[in-house]
């Protein structure tokens, strides 16, 4: 490693952490969930960020930018990948705008494409394929996009949902879909809130 990748290394390791840290500690005095914002575990985004890193996508769903620090992760793991076209949707704008600045701040901001929109809405306009989809919303409405993200995913393709163990009962109906489907293997793996992991085999 060189020199100067040690130090961009070290940077971005120091201002996940310290971003991570900062948001813990607002979320803690929220009582509102929906104010808080709600980050993947460190341990989850790193396991993001290798699942990049391994896969090399092409193209790169994120649903649940927040104020982008699993994006940061991602965009970690996608930095060797310059022509990836990443894709972090939030229906929040301040929080995209947030998290637009901590890309910048880290120098990954031209590998993301933060889009403000409702997931439900662009999933139905969406005729592209993905290689890798990182599901990370509001539950309730997982269900709403199965046929959807059947239609995004093609052999190879990974799709990630977190919270699938701390909120297990709000996904199982969800997540059974692709358990069932002889499409996919499927994988719950015990790494922050849960990871549930489903590779498509089929077409
Ligand atoms: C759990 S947080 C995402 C955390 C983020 N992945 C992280 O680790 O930093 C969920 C986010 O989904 C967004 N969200 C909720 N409903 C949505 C919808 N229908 N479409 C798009 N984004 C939505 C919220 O605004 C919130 O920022």
């Amino acid at each position: 490693m060189s020199l100067h990748d040690y130090f961009e290394r070290t940077y971005f390791l120091s201002y996940c952490q310290s971003l991570y840290n900062k948001d813990r500690a607002y979320d803690v005095e929220q009582t509102d969930r929906l104010n808080r914002h709600r980050h993947v575990e460190p341990d989850s985004a790193q396991f993001l960020a290798n699942i990049a890193m391994i896969r090399k996508p092409n193209k790169v769903l994120e649903i649940g930018t927040s104020t982008g620090f699993s994006t940061l992760w991602l965009a970690y793991g996608l930095r060797h990948c310059p022509n990836v076209g990443f894709i972090s949707l939030d229906i929040d704008k301040t929080r995209s705008d947030v998290a637009k600045s901590h890309l910048q701040a880290v120098g990954l901001s031209t590998l993301v494409d933060l889009k403000v929109q409702d997931a439900s809405d662009y999933l139905s306009q969406n005729r592209e394929i993905f290689d890798f989809i990182f599901l990370d919303a509001e539950r309730k409405f997982y269900s709403d996009y199965t046929e959807y993200l059947h239609c995004a995913l093609t052999i190879g393709s990974v799709l990630i949902v977190d919270n699938v163990i701390s909120h297990s009962g709000e996904v199982n109906q969800f997540l059974a879909v692709f358990k069932n489907d002889k499409r996919y293997i499927c994988h719950t793996l015990d790494i922050g809130a849960g990871l549930f992991m489903a590779v498509r085999q089929e077409p």
